[in-house]
This record gives C-alpha cells, structure tokens and sequence, in this order.
C-alpha cells in the first residue's frame, strides 16, 4: 500500500503569500540593478534580482553549512516558484552566502531520529527540489563558491552549468557512502549523465569528493575560475545562454532531462518508502550518529 506522504509544513508554506526579507535583505538595491530594484526573498534565501537582464541570483544563507534542512528546501522551492511563474526572469544564478560552503547537503538532523511520517515528509520535499530545478524552464547556473557535499553537489548536478572556484577545499561529489548510506537512484542517474557510467561507478561506491581540478578533468563541473571571479563568469555564461530563444533552449533540455526525472516521477511513492525503510534501519540510523558524532569531534 502506498505510504501516505503528509506534507503539511510544506504545503502551508507553498500557500503563504511571498515572503519579503525584513531588515538586511529589504532596502539593499541589487548588485547591478540600478537604484529602483530592490532584494527579496525569505529568512534563507536572499534573491537578488536584475530585471534589465531578465536574471536572479538566489543566494542560499542557512548558516552555518547550508544544510538542506525542510524549511530551508520550503523556501528554496518558494523562491524558485515564484521566479519560474514571474515572465521577467529567464536565468536564476545558484550561489552560496554562507562563505566557503555551498551546500553541505541534505540536513543529517532532518533523517536521524525521527519517525517515518517526518522522514517521508522530509524527502518528498528533496524529490520536489530536485524536480524544480532539474526541469527549470529557466536556465540555471551554479555558481559554487564553496564545498559542495551529497545533495549540495545534487543541487549543483542540477543546474544547467557549474563553476566552481579554484580552492582546493571546495570539494564536490556524492560521498553517501562515507556516511554509511547510499545515494538514491535519481541521483546516481544525474551523475551518470554528466560524468559517464564508468567515472560515476568509481566516484559512487568510493564516496568521491572531488577538488576542483580533478572536479574540472571529470566533468563534474564545467568550469573552474578564480574564487573571486565565480559570479561574473556566471553572469558571461548566463549571457550565452539567454542568446538562444527561450523555446528552442527549453524543449531541448526537456527533451534531454525528462527521461531522468520521470524515472523518480513514475515512482515518486515507491522512492519515498524506500527512503523511509532504508533511513529507519537501526544500522543506518548507528551510521549517522557515528557521522554526526564526528562532525562534532573534529571541532575538538
Ligand atoms: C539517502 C541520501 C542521503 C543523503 C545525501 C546527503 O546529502 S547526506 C549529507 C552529506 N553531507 C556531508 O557529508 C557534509 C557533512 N559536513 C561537513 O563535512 C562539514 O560540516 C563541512 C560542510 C565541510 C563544513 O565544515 P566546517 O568545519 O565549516 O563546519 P562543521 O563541520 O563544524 O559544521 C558546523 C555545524 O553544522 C553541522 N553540519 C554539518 N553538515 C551537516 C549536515 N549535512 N546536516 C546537518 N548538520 C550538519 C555540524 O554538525 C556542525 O554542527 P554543530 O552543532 O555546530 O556541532
């Protein structure tokens, strides 16, 4: 019988008129955007719009790693919803305003602990990220400034092209395994499609984190620049891509990605409860606090 996925924190969420940012993020006039355009967004998503340019740069700030946690991912899909349905945005930018991390993944407190309506909860809210960005009409760029862990490099594989600053510590691939857990099939599929079977293999079943320059050689990321030249190099490749007609440039990545996103679609439960069962185990439940106990230790 099909698990019933209640989604009520995330549905009220979804029902809630756009939130503005009070304080900071409210009055700052966009980076480029003239006086007239103001920042908006919500407590973990800070979106700087450009409307001249028909672009938003959607910085991530749930301090202190960007930990995809359920009401950061509510807002992330808030965000995205609201700029996919505004006829002004063409491109939205992915970037990090936490420095050094882009995304440390999906929240380990979200998955350790808790029982299975949260968990199914949980994960039909990671299903739904992904889905919003894999299929974006929009074109999405990565711009990632920071290490870029499991769902963090998810994310990143999502985009439509990825720069990654040249930092030796802003390491990128899905490393599940060293967790003790497995990357499910849709993401494993990304990665496949982007490095190819033989690399993905390897980089799966050893928990790969790849920096840059080995990141570049993969095919993980499609480019590498200069830290501080990350968001201008995503700004000249977003201008390249807006060159082609909307029409065109998104039937044909629909063409390409719907394939992959309709494996998850057509068993968007089935997944869910297999998540459910396999994070429910006590032996995977012992991994994640064995994880989590020395992500504490390595403070010291
Ligand atoms: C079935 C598929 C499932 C999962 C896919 C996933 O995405 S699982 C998540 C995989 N993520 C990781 O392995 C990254 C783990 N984190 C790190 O390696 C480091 O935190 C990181 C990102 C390199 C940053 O290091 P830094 O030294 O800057 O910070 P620190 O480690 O001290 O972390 C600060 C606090 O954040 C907590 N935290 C880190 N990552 C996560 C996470 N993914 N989920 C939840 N919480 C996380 C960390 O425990 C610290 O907490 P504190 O209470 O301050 O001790």
């Amino acid at each position: 019988m099909a698990l019933t996925v209640g989604l009520r924190p995330l549905t009220r969420a979804l029902l809630r008129p756009w939130a503005r940012v009070p304080g900071a993020a409210l009055g700052r006039p966009a980076a480029g955007s003239g006086d007239g355009v103001r920042c908006f967004g919500s407590p973990r998503v800070l979106v700087e719009p450009d409307p001249a340019a028909g672009v938003a740069v959607m910085k991530m700030r749930n301090p202190p790693v960007n930990s995809l946690s359920l009401e950061f991912l509510t807002e992330l899909l808030i965000s995205l919803e609201k700029l996919e349905n505004d006829k002004t945005f063409r491109g939205i930018i992915i970037t990090s305003d936490c420095p050094g991390i882009f995304s440390a993944g999906l929240d380990l407190l979200e998955m350790y602990g808790r029982d299975p309506a949260h968990c199914a909860e949980y994960w039909k809210a990671v299903q739904e990220l992904w889905l919003r960005v894999y299929l974006s009409n929009l074109v999405v760029i990565g711009a990632i400034n920071g290490i870029s862990p499991a769902g963090g490099c998810l994310l990143s594989l999502s985009c439509d092209y990825r720069v990654l600053a040249n930092n030796p510590k802003y390491a990128i691939g899905l490393n599940e395994t060293l967790l003790g857990i497995i990357a499910p099939f849709w993401f494993k599929d990304v990665l496949v499609n982007t490095i190819g079977h033989r690399a993905a293999e390897r980089a799966l079943q050893l928990g790969f984190l790849f920096p840059p320059s080995d990141a570049l050689q993969v095919g993980i990321v499609d480019q590498v620049v200069p830290e501080d030249q990350v968001q201008s190099t995503a700004r000249s490749v977003m201008a390249q891509w807006l060159a082609i007609p909307d029409h065109a440039r998104q039937l044909t990545k629909n063409l390409v990605r719907k394939p992959t996103a309709d494996r998850l679609l057509q068993q968007r439960d089935a997944d869910i409860q297999n998540f459910v069962r396999f994070i429910s185990r006590d032996s995977i439940q012992k991994s994640l606090h064995v994880y989590l106990e020395k992500l504490k230790q390595k403070k010291g």
